[in-house]
C-alpha cells in the first residue's frame, strides 16, 4: 500500500448515506474493518473528520477506535490521544439550547440535536419550516455573540464555537505524527467540508467531493456506496483509487 498519504474522511453523506433523522444512520457492517485495514496500511494516518461528537462516531464504528476530529474539530483523537469538549465550558450555549428546545417544541418535524458543545437545528422532516429554523438559528447566534458562529449544511443549521472548523483541524493533524510529511486526502460531501478541501488543496493534497453541488474539490464521486467500494479496493490491493494527478 502507498504509505505517503494521510486520509481524512467525513462521516454523514460520505461514509454513510443521508437519512431522514440524525439518529437513524446505518453503517455498512463491512466499513469498520475496511477502515482498520486502511489505517494499518497508511501507518495510522487515517482520521474521521465530522460534525458529530467523537462518542457518537466511536459507537458507529465499533469495535475499532479511529483518530477523529469531532464537532467540526472541537474534539480530537490524534495518534490515540483524546481531547474532548466540556459542555460546562459553554454555559451560555447550554442555556440557549434549552430555549431552542422550547421554541421548536411546537414545530412538528424540526429537530434540535444537542451535541454538548454545539447544537444543530434540522428541518429535513419539515422542509416548510426551513425559513423558521434558519431565522431561529440566526437569532440564537446573534444573541450568543462572536464566540459562536453558524454552520450551514444539508437541511441543517448548526451553532458552534467560532474556533471550530474542518480546515483548521486538518492542518493541526498535518503537524502531528503520523500525519506530518504525508500528502493529505480529504473526502466530504457538504458545505462544511469545503473548508477542509481548501486546506488540503493548499497543502498540495487531494480533495474528493461526494455527490452534486458546487465545490472546490478536485475529484467527484457519486455516492457513499461508490466511496466505500473505492476504499475497500484500496484496502485490499493497495492501489490508490482516486486520480491523484501530480
Ligand atoms: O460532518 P459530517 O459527518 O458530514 O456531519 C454533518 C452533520 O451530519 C448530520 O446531519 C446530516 O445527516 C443526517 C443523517 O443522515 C440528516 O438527517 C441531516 O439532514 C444532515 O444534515 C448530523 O446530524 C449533524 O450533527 C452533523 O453535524
Amino acid at each position: 500500500m502507498e504509505e505517503a498519504y494521510a486520509l481524512f474522511l467525513d462521516f454523514d453523506g460520505t461514509l454513510v448515506d443521508i437519512v431522514e433523522r440524525p439518529d437513524a444512520v446505518v453503517v455498512d457492517p463491512a466499513l469498520p474493518d475496511i477502515l482498520l485495514r486502511l489505517e494499518e496500511g497508511l501507518g495510522g494516518a487515517l482520521a474521521i473528520v465530522s460534525g458529530r461528537p467523537v462518542a457518537f462516531l466511536d459507537r458507529q464504528l465499533q469495535p475499532h477506535r479511529f483518530d477523529m476530529a469531532g464537532l467540526h474539530g472541537l474534539e480530537q483523537r490524534i495518534a490515540g490521544n483524546l481531547h474532548l469538549c466540556d459542555p460546562e465550558e459553554h454555559p451560555e450555549l447550554r442555556r440557549m439550547i434549552g430555549r431552542l428546545q422550547e421554541v421548536v417544541a411546537e414545530k412538528a418535524g424540526v429537530l434540535v440535536e444537542d451535541k454538548g458543545c454545539s447544537v444543530a437545528l434540522h428541518w429535513r422532516l419539515a422542509p416548510q419550516e426551513k425559513e423558521f429554523a434558519l431565522a431561529t438559528a440566526h437569532a440564537a447566534v446573534e444573541a450568543l455573540g462572536s464566540e459562536y458562529r453558524l454552520q450551514h449544511g444539508k437541511s441543517v443549521a448548526e451553532i458552534l464555537p467560532s474556533a471550530a472548523g474542518k480546515g483548521k483541524v486538518i492542518e493541526r493533524f498535518m503537524h502531528s505524527a503520523p500525519y506530518k510529511g504525508r500528502r493529505p486526502i480529504f473526502v466530504g460531501d457538504d458545505l462544511t467540508d469545503e473548508n477542509g478541501f481548501r486546506t488540503v488543496n493548499a497543502l498540495g493534497g487531494l480533495s474528493v467531493r461526494i455527490g452534486a453541488g458546487e465545490t472546490i474539490a478536485k475529484v467527484r464521486l457519486r455516492t457513499p456506496a461508490d466511496l466505500r467500494h473505492c476504499l475497500s479496493r484500496w484496502a485490499s490491493d493497495g492501489s490508490l483509487p482516486f486520480n491523484v494527478g501530480d
